[in-house]
């Protein structure tokens, strides 16, 4: 199988393209808990798929660490984004990208010789509601979950929980070097009121305009990065009143930044960052 090894921020996946491979009668779960492995496989946190679609102009597929398919990865977009420019899978410097959690749009800043560096991508409108998130506690089904506590919650800190596709709950803190990402992450991601588990980021306001930011992911724990992750952090800082619509805020994420808008008239969340390539190579399956 040929792979190309990409990082948005040091959140690392094995791409395959299914423009060109077949991985037709491969358990995907098991071959994404394969290449992940840094000592057996390759080393990465998860595994992506891009390929064609029926919907959009590529789909991609996303599969964490463990082996579970997520519905969204925003690093993985924009690396998706930039290997489906790169190889000619579309001509334009603007197209869709269809992922289990929706379609969004990739927008591609390549430099002069046609390689992309950087990817702008409009991740659409995020779900608030407890119903959509899923979170089965701490009030209403129909109604946000906005800085609350949940009684029987395995964590002391409240939360707001927001879905880009994915859950995510956002815990301020005051002092990000002492965000308990390891101890809690875990504890929260599989709190039973998360039926599909979730994803934990700690965010530190320095500005309304710039945060520090942790994540604990689903499915393949601390990770230098995590896209979806950041635009649920700026849409929880605006929720919580700590930072502004239409106002772009600057995340400084382990691996790096990511710059964040949340449009106020259409409520589309706005996500611009770099996309690497690491390597490409031959994995036998
Ligand atoms: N790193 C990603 C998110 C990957 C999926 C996530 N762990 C989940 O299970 O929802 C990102 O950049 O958004």
């Amino acid at each position: 199988m040929q792979f190309t090894k990409l990082h948005g921020l040091g959140n690392s996946y094995i791409f395959v393209d299914l423009f060109s491979e077949s991985l037709e009668n491969k358990s995907l779960s098991e071959l994404a808990v394969a290449v992940a492995n840094p000592d057996t496989g390759i080393g990465s946190d998860g595994l992506i798929l891009v390929g064609p679609s029926e919907a959009a102009d590529v789909r991609m597929r996303i599969f964490n660490a463990d082996g579970s398919e997520a519905m969204n990865c925003g690093n993985g977009v924009r690396a998706s984004a930039k290997l489906a420019y790169e190889k000619k899978r579309v001509l334009e410097t603007s197209f869709t990208v269809e992922t289990n959690g929706g379609i969004v749009t990739a927008f591609v800043h390549p430099d002069e010789q046609g390689m992309v560096h950087e990817v702008t991508v409009d991740m659409g409108k995020p779900k608030l509601n407890r119903q959509e998130i899923p979170l089965t506690a701490g009030g209403p089904a129909d109604e946000q979950h906005v800085n609350k506590s949940v009684q029987t919650s395995p964590v002391d800190e409240p939360f707001t929980a927001v879905g880009m596709g994915n859950p995510h709950a956002v815990i301020f803190v005051d002092d990000i070097a002492q965000a308990p990402v390891v101890e809690d992450g875990p504890k929260l991601e599989c709190a039973s009121f998360f039926p599909d588990r979730v994803n934990v980021e700690y965010i530190e306001m320095i500005t309304p305009q710039e945060m520090n930011f942790k994540v604990w992911e689903r499915g393949s724990g601390v990770t230098q990065a995590c896209g979806t992750g950041a635009c649920a952090a700026v849409v929880a800082a605006v929720l919580n009143k700590q930072a502004s619509f239409d106002e772009e805020v600057t995340v400084h994420l382990p691996g790096g930044d990511l710059h964040i808008r949340w449009n106020e008239m259409d409520r589309h969340v706005w996500m611009r960052g770099p996309a690497e390539l690491i390597c490409t190579g031959a994995y036998y399956l």
